[in-house]
Order: C-alpha cells, then sequence, then structure tokens
C-alpha cells in the first residue's frame, strides 16, 4: 500500500475512489481510468428490491458479500392505506421481508419506518466512504463526504453479492457558494437556485459535482443532505461536500458508526474542469414550476397562486426543514383559531426518530393545528404510487424533488419548494412568501429545538489522505470495437432534450416484472402510441440531451425493450440509465452531430452499424460516427450485459472485462 503522497492533484471524490481502487497501476486516479472498486455499502428500497430479485436470482441466490452493508428499506410503495388494501405494495414488502431474513440483513427496516436515506444518513454512512444505491438519490450521502451514487438494480446487486463495482472516473466541478443565506433559506432554495442558474442536465451531467466555496462551512449537516440528495435533478453523478468540523460534530452524537471516517480533502490545484460561483447573499425563497426542477423562479412571482393541496415530505425533505416549516405555522397561528383539519395538507416526516421528536417538542401539535394529516415515514406523494395521490389537474406546492410531469399522480401538477414555503403557503392554501413568518421565528429556540451539537464545541478533524493499493502493470487495452456484430434498421421515433425515466416508465409501472407488460405501458401517460409504432417498425429512439435522467429504475430499459426498441441514440445520457442499458444489453449510441439532430425527423428510417459505431440516414445517404464507449463498455456488451457476465466470469467479473 502507498501513502499517495506524490501525486497530481486530484478532486476530493477521485481521492475516495483511489482509496477504494483495486488493482491500480499507479497511485492516483485521473478523469477516464476506469477502476474496479471495493464498495462499502449497497442501498435499496422495496420497489428496487424487485428488479434486483430477479439479477439475483438469475445469479442463483449466491448469498450477501456482507449482510452487515446491506441496507434494505421498505419506503416506496407503502402507507397505511396500502399496507392494508394493495397487493402490490404488501407483495412488495413480503418479498422485501423474505429476502432480509434469507440473507440474514443486519440493516432492513421494515415498512413505514423510514425513507431509505433518511436512516442512512442519520445513522450510518460516513465520510470517505462508497455507496451504491439502487436509487437516484442516493446521492444524498455526499453530505456528509461519502462517494455515494444511485444505480440500477443489477449494478447495485453485484456489488451486494460481490463487494465491488465498477466506474470510470468521472470529470469534476466545483459549485462555490458564496456569502451568508438569510435565516430560513435552506439547503431546497440553495439547490433549486443552483439548478435555476446552471440548468439541470448541463455542466453537471455525468460528472462529480463538488459543493465548495466560502458559505459551506456555515451549511448544517441537513442542508448538505439536501443539496447533495437534488444532486440527481441537477443530473450529476455524485454530489459532494468535504467532511468538516459541522460533519465530525454530527457523527459525534451517534452511539457507533463513525470510526471509519476519512476526512479526505480537495488538493487545493484540484482538476476542476469547471468553477461555478453562486452568490447566496440575497437568495429569497424559490419554486420550481411543473415539468421541470430548474424551471426556477422567485416566489414572488407566484404570491396568490391559488393550491389545490400541500405536501411536506419525501427524502430532500429534512428534519431542520420540518422543525422549520412547523415554527412557521406556529407564527402564521399566533392569534387565530386552528385551521380545520384538511385531507390536502399532509406532512410526512423522514423517520419515525424525526416524528418522534416533532411529538415531544410540541410541533406535531402545531401541524395538527395548521390542518395537516401525518403519515407514516415513506415516498409518500412523491413517486405518485402511494394511497395519496393529486387528481389531474390538481396544483400542489411540495417540498419533495422532482416535478415531472404526472410524478404525483396523472394528470398532476407539481410545484417544488422548502417546506417553509409550503408551510406558509397551507395557511390560505395560496402560495405566500415565508419571510415575514421566518423573520418573528426567534433562532435561539429553532436551534434548540433541532438538538443539534453545540457549533462552538471544538471537535478534532484528521485529515486523511488516501492509502492505493498498486498492484498491476497497466492493462493492455485491446479494444473490442463494437456493441456487438450487427447491423439494424428501423424507422425513428424522435424526442427533444431531458426525457425523464418517469416519462419512459412512471412509478406505478414500475413493480410489474414481465418485459412486454412494461413494453405496453413505454410512454404510458406523455405518448402513449409509442409501443404501436415500435411494433410497427419505428423500433429505433433519437433523443436530445439527457436522455433517460431522473430516476434509476431499470424498468425504463426494460420499456423500451419490452416494446421492441433496438437502440437508443441520443447527444448524451442520464448516467444511471447509461450503465443500465449496457447491463441489460440494449444498444445506445452517443451522436453529438448537429446535423445529425436537424436531419433525422420522426419515422426517418436509419441503418445502425454497431460494430463500426455509425448511424446512416437511409434517405439522404448520409453517415454518422457516434462517440467510441470505453473498452469496459464494449466488453460488457459483447458478454450479453452484467448479469451474463457475472455468470461467465464469476467474483473476477470486473478483473476479466477491463482487461479484455
Ligand atoms: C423507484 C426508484 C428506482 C426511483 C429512483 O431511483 O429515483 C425513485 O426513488 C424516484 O424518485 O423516481
Amino acid at each position: 500500500m502507498h501513502r499517495a503522497a506524490h501525486h497530481p492533484p486530484m478532486t476530493l471524490t477521485q481521492k475516495i475512489l483511489a482509496h477504494h481502487a483495486r488493482g491500480l497501476s499507479r497511485p492516483w486516479v485521473q478523469a477516464g481510468d476506469i477502476l474496479q472498486l471495493r464498495v462499502d455499502w449497497t442501498l435499496a428500497s422495496e420497489l428496487a428490491w424487485n428488479g434486483m430479485e430477479r439479477t439475483y436470482q438469475r445469479l442463483g441466490r449466491p448469498g450477501v458479500h456482507d449482510p452487515g452493508r446491506f441496507f434494505l428499506a421498505v419506503d416506496h410503495t407503502v402507507d397505511e392505506v396500502t399496507l392494508r388494501t394493495d397487493a402490490k405494495a404488501q407483495r412488495l414488502t413480503a418479498q422485501a421481508r423474505a429476502f432480509a431474513q434469507e440473507a440474514g440483513l443486519r440493516h432492513f427496516q421494515d415498512a413505514n419506518v423510514t425513507i431509505l436515506h433518511t436512516k442512512f444518513y442519520r445513522e450510518l454512512v460516513q465520510p470517505g466512504q462508497v455507496v451504491l444505491g439502487a436509487d437516484s438519490h442516493t446521492s444524498s450521502h455526499g453530505g456528509l463526504g461519502a462517494f455515494s451514487i444511485g444505480l440500477g438494480g443489477a449494478d447495485v446487486t453485484a456489488a451486494l453479492v460481490l463487494g465491488q463495482s465498477w466506474l470510470e472516473v468521472p470529470e469534476a466541478i466545483a459549485v462555490e457558494y458564496e456569502g451568508e443565506p438569510a435565516f430560513g433559506i435552506g439547503g431546497k432554495d440553495i439547490i433549486l437556485k443552483t439548478l435555476g442558474e446552471l440548468g439541470r442536465n448541463t455542466v453537471a451531467l455525468e460528472r462529480s459535482v463538488e459543493y465548495r466555496g466560502s458559505a459551506v462551512r456555515a451549511f448544517s449537516t441537513d442542508m448538505r443532505f439536501t443539496i447533495a440528495n437534488m444532486t440527481a435533478e441537477f443530473g450529476g453523478l455524485n454530489g459532494i461536500f468535504e467532511a468538516d468540523e459541522t460533519a465530525a460534530r454530527w457523527l459525534s452524537q451517534r452511539s457507533g458508526n463513525q470510526d471509519e471516517a476519512l476526512y479526505f480533502q480537495a488538493d487545493p490545484d484540484a482538476p476542476y474542469v469547471a468553477r461555478h460561483r453562486i452568490a447566496l447573499d440575497r437568495l429569497g425563497p424559490l419554486l420550481a414550476k411543473p415539468f421541470s426542477p430548474d424551471n426556477v423562479m422567485e416566489v414572488e412571482g407566484a404570491v396568490g397562486m391559488a393550491l389545490d393541496g400541500c405536501f411536506i415530505g419525501a427524502c430532500t425533505t429534512s428534519e431542520e426543514e420540518l422543525v422549520l416549516a412547523a415554527l412557521v405555522l406556529e407564527q402564521a397561528l399566533q392569534g387565530r383559531s386552528p385551521l380545520p383539519p384538511s385531507p390536502r395538507k399532509l406532512m410526512v416526516p423522514g423517520d419515525l426518530s424525526i416524528a418522534a421528536r416533532l411529538r415531544q417538542t410540541g410541533l406535531w401539535a402545531v401541524y395538527e393545528r395548521a390542518g395537516f394529516r401525518m403519515g407514516a415515514p415513506g415516498c409518500s406523494m412523491c413517486l405518485g404510487v402511494a394511497s395519496e395521490k393529486a387528481r389531474p389537474g390538481e396544483v400542489w406546492l411540495t417540498s419533495q424533488n422532482r416535478n415531472y410531469e404526472n410524478r404525483m399522480g396523472a394528470g398532476s401538477l407539481a410545484w417544488l419548494a422548502s417546506a417553509a414555503t409550503v408551510a406558509a403557503s397551507s395557511v390560505a392554501m395560496t402560495v405566500a412568501d415565508p419571510r415575514p413568518l421566518l423573520a418573528r421565528i426567534d433562532r435561539g429556540r429553532f436551534l434548540q429545538l433541532l438538538g443539534r451539537p453545540d457549533p462552538s464545541r471544538p471537535i478534532e478533524v484528521r485529515r486523511a489522505e488516501p492509502a492505493v493499493a498498486v498492484e498491476n502493470p497497466p492493462a493492455s487495452a485491446s479494444s473490442p470495437s463494437s456493441q456487438g456484430h450487427r447491423r439494424l434498421t428501423g424507422r425513428v421515433q424522435r424526442f427533444g432534450d431531458h426525457v425523464d425515466t418517469d416519462a419512459i416508465i412512471p412509478g406505478e409501472f414500475c413493480h410489474l416484472m414481465d418485459m412486454e407488460e412494461i413494453g405496453r405501458h413505454a410512454f404510458h401517460h406523455v405518448r402513449p402510441a409509442f409501443h404501436a409504432r415500435a411494433q410497427a417498425g419505428q423500433t429505433l429512439v433519437v433523443a436530445g440531451e439527457g436522455w433517460g435522467s431522473g430516476s434509476s429504475r431499470e424498468h425504463a430499459v426494460w420499456a423500451l425493450q419490452g416494446a421492441g426498441i433496438q437502440a437508443v441514440i441520443a447527444r448524451s445520457y442520464g448516467f444511471i440509465h447509461k450503465r443500465n442499458l449496457v447491463n441489460e444489453g440494449l444498444p445506445y449510441l452517443v451522436v453529438k452531430a448537429p446535423a445529425f439532430h436537424a436531419l433525422v425527423e420522426e419515422d426517418a428510417a436509419l441503418e445502425v452499424d454497431l460494430a463500426a459505431g455509425t448511424v446512416r440516414h437511409l434517405a439522404s445517404g448520409q453517415t454518422f460516427e457516434a462517440e467510441r464507449p470505453s473498452a469496459i463498455v464494449q466488453a460488457l456488451h459483447q458478454e450479453g450485459g452484467l448479469t451474463a457476465a457475472i455468470e461467465r466470469h464469476g467474483p473476477r467479473v470486473f478483473e476479466a472485462l477491463s482487461t479484455q
């Protein structure tokens, strides 16, 4: 083992990756390196486990690498009503329970105890760890300085079984926050500001996003959580904050789970491809209009807009936000009688421990007096699959992280905001600026209600450098040159930019496991003719930037395959979806040429030569070149996907793939 004392400068992410890499040929990593990675933790929900179980079964139920390092929580589809009445939720729950028993999992969270990310962040993750979760918001754990990413079920199952994965070291950007945000302007407003200024699936796409700048020292661990969480909406591969005294103080409150913390720091001249400065001093409350989280506006522009519902909850809404929103409601209710209970105001805490604290501190009762109903911990309305849904045409203000079309239920219109803004708006059920109410809150009381460690208490943070295992001479990357040897012809189904995986297959179909049935629901709401067109020969998808961004659902690939799609051609892809395409063996091509995108229309006939990596537009005879996939991606394609590769190579699969 080397201590990488003399290495080219590395980012924080690169240091964590170097520390976890196996078989490096030199004691550092740089963007573009393909790594075999030791994985500390895998995570999943019952909904993702459904797909993972299929891979696990195909692998012959081989047992898990470490039953103490898989965190499985039943949170996505369950609430009191679905648990009682919905056979889908019951089946998914039973399946997760049965696996927890079979594998002897130490960290199984049964229905409605927590949201996957909430408990894992608060109690388990440690700085410097590598975490792979079958959920896109696994990015959240970068808030405590872990390298934590969402991946599809096949990738996470592989890591669950083998304790390893592979990764191409991403390029990195720095988002540098400057200035002190006003009291009550928290993580949600800051990440919405970031999304509004920089755009989703742009500068962050497939890159590490390192959150830095003079302002971040004062960000609480909850603020960091929310910002890292919505790195998924930003389009980043991972989002991360350097673990510092604030992180160490949070860890020191735990009864255990702090002994592996590694306090890496980016080198001063770390190779960021860009630095983006975001000023926070004049930041006010923001909203994101439907149907995109970067469709951001100031709250002032919507004040008075009528609301059909207010939802405070989902993973992105931290304890701090729930406490602050309660204090906003308390101020709003001063001098007036309680509001009548309303089915259109719902608050769902992320974890039973948060619910308990809200009860102890009297804040639960404040929500009640403000007319809110409270639900048991879970994703609730955020995914549109639990019992609470917005109805068609309804406008909901919500503190969740996604406002895609149909996200809270078919035909719903979700506007995103901080919990404080949702709380202020819930009083008259019209959008309201929370600042007059925030101004009346006693900050000392807010901190005391939160019960966080005293920020002035000194704490020692021992900076770490990666311990790098150098084992191999550089792998001779002979390059198999294709995604198979086939030539495909077909006609095009044409899409624009930012087609998210919720559009490809809505959450309500993510419990299905029959490929043809899943295929029949591809683009169920937004392009119902997709399946029929594919069946009639429009079997090639051509899209713009960020195809398949959003969630990690493997169903998005299965829907395409089930409908009969032969290949996808796009300018760029959501990182997780791209891996899912590779794992499931559905060819994808990256074609950036503007001339191609100007030329190819709906129904155009194309010939795709997978071996050559070219696409020919048959009517004009013009040929366009696709970017060449990395050697490991080509190798995976030749193996027929990840599961087939594991079946063939066993535990040495990543080694075999990287040297093929
Ligand atoms: C169902 C799950 C795979 C998905 C995700 O990965 O994000 C969900 O949590 C979501 O928010 O859409």
